[in-house]
């Protein structure tokens, strides 16, 4: 199926407007920017106004969006066929970046395809292989922090998960490589908005700082490629990501160089968010860390994973999941037309009273108790066909990096007020960047 022609003021009819949930008058480009910017603040307040169910206008052409943040209703989303609601089309912008095989922007056959030939790379058998290797690199993080000197640890955070995705995904482990490739990545991953308009008006590409990015992303491509043609003859026996697909299925250069990318920038930041935000959380409450502390003692994993889950329900790194109708279709009473963008709400359903008592307490306990959320409370990595590919692993990148901190230091906040959140691309992180101060236990 081609591309689905947005739905917007131009090409939407007087019945159909009259027909779309309710929402605010505010210019398209106001919108844009509450959403951009403030969608933490701009979603409750829509909500409290407008109800469960509410219209949006973004840029371009005064898309309708219609926001969801009911689990019922979400999950009539993501339990549709995928051939239904979209999610790769949304994702265009990223393409010079990820390349066109990007899992991130399939859909249909494709998708079906290119995901099962991800799938054992992340089946949990995989995952249990890679947590000795992730706990040793969290280790070697960790005896470099300052002891007694606030740091900032979204920051050292972003450190480690680049290095896991250096030595655990793609498998690189010569030193001389990893000391070239970890600058570039660093540039690599620093993608911004800016960069990405060079998708549109590819006239820019010959400009700073498009030209800079794309020789970058040569170099990087060019060791990539390497990589990939020395593993297809050493990887078997190892237990690296890019090993494991190759071990699984047929893949040519290309398709598994973007794959990689799309891993790194999927895997990257959004991990080093959640657990800056659990470290903030810990450092500014001597009870939950004590909690912590006893769990990494004891190899409690299940305690230190529900410390993650948290820390993701409270300040979820990815606060809403779109998707494109591609034909009419009813989705919370509503007959939505083709074009129409969905955007699952999933900060607001992660902070409602009604799924969650207290929602404001960062509360490890909720997803220990005999009455644990209700599924489809707990959405931080969406769901359905597009569910994050990547879930098992993070968690388990948290696990293994709680016990690698927690094991080794006490932590204090030097601020301990809760930090606000501040929209960095798609993602929700610190503000202050999560400091805190270490000291050896
Ligand atoms: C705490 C960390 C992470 C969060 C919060 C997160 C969140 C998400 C979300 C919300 C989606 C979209 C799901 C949807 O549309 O329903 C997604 C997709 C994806 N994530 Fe993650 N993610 C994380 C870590 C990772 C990691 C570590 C990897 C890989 C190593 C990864 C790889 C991907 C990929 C490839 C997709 C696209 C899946 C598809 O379209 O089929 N993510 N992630």
């Amino acid at each position: 199926m081609g591309r689905t022609p947005l739905l917007g003021s131009r090409t939407l009819d007087r019945q159909t407007a009259r027909t779309l949930p309710p929402g605010p008058k505010l210019p398209t480009l106001v919108q844009t920017w509450l959403f951009a910017s403030h969608r933490r603040t701009f979603f409750p307040r829509m909500r409290d106004k407008y109800g469960d169910v509410f219209t949006i206008r973004l840029v371009p052409s005064s898309r309708v969006c219609v926001v969801l943040s009911r689990p019922e209703h979400i999950r009539e989303v993501f339990g549709s066929p995928p051939a239904v609601m979209h999610a790769g089309e949304g994702n265009t912008a990223l393409e010079p970046i990820m390349g066109s095989h990007s899992l991130l922007l399939l859909d249909d056959e494709d998708h079906v395809r290119m995901r099962k030939q991800l799938m054992p790379a992340f089946s949990g058998a995989a995952l249990r292989g890679y947590a000795g290797m992730v706990l040793e690199l969290a280790r070697a993080e960790v005896a470099k922090w300052p002891v007694g000197t606030p740091f900032r640890m979204h920051q050292r955070m972003r450190n480690l998960t680049l290095e896991i995705i250096l030595q655990v995904v793609f498998g690189v482990s010569d030193q001389d490589r990893l000391d070239t490739l970890r600058p570039l990545m660093d540039k690599i991953v620093s993608v911004s908005p800016v960069i990405m308009l060079g998708s549109f008006y590819p006239s820019l590409l010959r400009f700073r700082p498009w030209r800079t990015y794309l020789d970058t992303q040569r170099k990087v491509d060019e060791i990539l490629y390497d990589e990939i043609a020395k593993r297809r003859d050493t990887y078997a026996g190892r237990t690296d990501v890019l090993s494991r697909l190759l071990a699984a299925g047929n893949w040519s250069d290309v398709e598994l160089r973007d794959q990689l990318v799309t891993l790194l920038l999927a895997g990257h930041e959004t991990t080093a968010t959640a657990l800056a935000w659990a470290f903030h959380e810990l450092a500014r409450r001597p009870e939950d860390l004590a909690f912590g502390q006893r769990a990494a003692d004891a190899g409690a994993d299940d305690e230190l994973e529900a410390i993650v889950k948290e820390a993701l329900r409270l300040h979820p790194v990815v606060y809403q999941v779109g998707r494109r109708v591609t034909e009419t279709t009813d989705v919370a009473g509503y007959r939505l037309q083709r074009g129409t963008t969905i955007m699952a709400a999933i900060g607001l359903v992660h902070r409602d009273g009604e799924h969650f008592p207290n929602p404001q307490d960062f509360r490890p306990q909720r997803f220990l108790s005999d009455d644990p959320p209700a599924p489809g409370t707990w959405i931080p990595f969406g769901g359905g066909a597009r569910r994050c590919i990547g879930a098992g692993f993070s968690l388990m990148e948290g696990t293994e990096i709680l016990r690698a901190a927690l094991t080794a230091y006490d932590f204090q906040a030097p601020n301990p007020e809760p930090e606000p959140p501040q929209a960095k691309n798609v993602t929700l992180v610190p503000r202050r960047g999560a400091e805190v101060r270490v000291t050896k236990r």
